[in-house]
């Protein structure tokens, strides 16, 4: 059954977890590759993830992690300087790769803190796993396919073991030397704290590891890609985001006040996730009966909201919908769009992604930092192709001409 409209999601945001959680097919097939975490359980279990997680990724823990998220950005400038170097002053680049690079970068800082090039070890194979199970499942789509012992989910299965015993290494080198500020400590403390035996704890550390990087990695990788897009075909938004963040920063490396006071940048990633919001479409299963906007629903129903339906919904937005104009959300969320819920670019309710501050952070970090040191067009290689997959992807990837300021 398809929610897509403000008043209803203001509804469904009142129902607690336990009336609508997430759909138990998305546990059903993904579980091979996430395990138990918090994007794959409901209820107290999910309650449990969430309480654990959430306080490391408030916007005040957020701050601390700058310094870090400056370090990935530096790297990524760094690379595209040499390349123009190496390139005559003018380079093509296909920047989605480096964006994953970036994102995968910057959350394994957050998770693992000093042990972080072991976490980029670890995300390099779950990159691989996922890639190998999304498409599967998506492609397939036989229930169950992802327990059929073929050649390649034994591979998988073994990636998978290797993933495990690999985070495990790190906890208990991390226990050996010392607690540190990141989520994987949070994790082993909520592990410790709760009333689990060692496998469960084993477990509960493992799947969060991976729930975190998979919800992070690939949103905020094409949320970065979609915006330098749109600021390279729309010159005058370059500028005007360039301007900003020279005046504010004078070249510096922004701090989160700084952050803070970048509005046009803000504007313009809002405008980004309107238009190509990273999940395009929400579900929530009904796991006990609800009443919603009237209508009696049933347990076992999937409700499923279509975020771009209502990012380019004219009567809630006005008739320049489908033009890029973030001057719509200069006086804030509320005034751009005419009702409250119809903006979504980070979900709704209880399951709201609990990593939104970290999301707008790093890719406010990166933004701020790649307009201070390039200017850059759209390549003539470039075809607009906006791939709806879990996530709305550039389906031939970003291409970009880049020059050194
Ligand atoms: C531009 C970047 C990002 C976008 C657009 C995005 C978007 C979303 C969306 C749409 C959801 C589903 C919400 C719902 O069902 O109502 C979600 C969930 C989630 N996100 Fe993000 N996300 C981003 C970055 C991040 C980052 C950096 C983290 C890092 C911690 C993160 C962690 C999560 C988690 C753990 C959930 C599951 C929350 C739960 O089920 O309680 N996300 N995100």
């Amino acid at each position: 059954m398809y929610v897509n409209h403000p008043d209803l999601i203001k509804e469904i945001t009142t129902h607690t977890t336990y009336d609508l959680g997430k759909p138990s097919y998305h546990r059903k097939e993904f579980g091979p590759l996430l395990g138990d975490g918090i994007l794959t359980t409901n209820g107290p279990t999910w309650a449990y993830h969430r309480k654990v997680l959430a306080p490391e990724l408030y916007m005040e823990k957020i701050k601390g992690m700058i310094s870090q998220i400056s370090e990935s950005v530096v790297i990524l400038v760094d690379a595209w300087k040499n390349k123009i170097d190496s390139e005559g002053g003018l380079a093509d680049i296909n920047i989605d790769e480096y964006m994953r690079t970036f994102s995968g970068d910057v959350i394994s800082r957050a998770c693992f803190g000093s042990n972080y090039v072991k976490g980029k070890e670890i995300f390099n194979r779950l990159k691989v796993l996922q890639e190998a199970t999304s498409d599967k499942v998506l492609s397939i789509g036989i229930p169950g396919i992802t327990y059929l012992p073929t050649k390649t989910n034994r591979e998988a299965w073994a990636l998978e073991k290797e993933i495990h015993n690999l985070i495990l290494e790190v906890v208990k080198e991390r226990k050996e030397t010392g607690a540190e500020k990141d989520l994987l400590q949070m994790v082993m403390e909520g592990a410790e704290n709760g009333e689990m035996n060692q496998k469960e704890i084993d477990q509960f550390i493992v799947a969060n590891c991976k729930n975190v990087y998979l919800a992070a990695h690939e949103a905020s990788a094409i949320g970065a890609s979609w915006c330098l897009m749109l600021l390279a075909s729309n010159p005058e938004w370059q500028d005007r985001v360039r301007a900003e963040v020279l005046e504010i920063t004078g070249g510096q490396t922004p701090d989160a006040d700084m952050l803070r006071k970048m509005k046009q940048l803000t504007m313009v990633l809002q405008e980004t996730l309107r238009l190509y919001p990273s999940g395009p479409a929400l579900a929530r299963e009904v796991l006990n009966d609800v009443t919603i906007g009237g209508y009696q629903i049933p347990k076992g129903v999937i409700l499923w909201t279509m975020v771009v339906t209502m990012h380019t919904e004219p009567e809630f937005w006005g008739p320049d919908v489908l033009s890029f104009n973030p001057e719509r959300f200069a006086n804030g969320v509320n005034a751009a769009c005419k009702l409250p819920h119809g903006f979504l670019p980070f979900g709704f309710g209880p399951r709201i992604c609990v990593g939104q501050h970290l999301a707008m952070v790093e890719l406010k970090m990166l933004i701020a930092s790649l307009v201070s040191n390039f200017s850059f067009t759209l390549s003539p290689k470039y075809v607009h192709s906006p791939a709806l997959k879990l996530v709305i992807k550039p389906e031939f990837g970003v291409d970009l001409l880049m020059k050194k300021l």
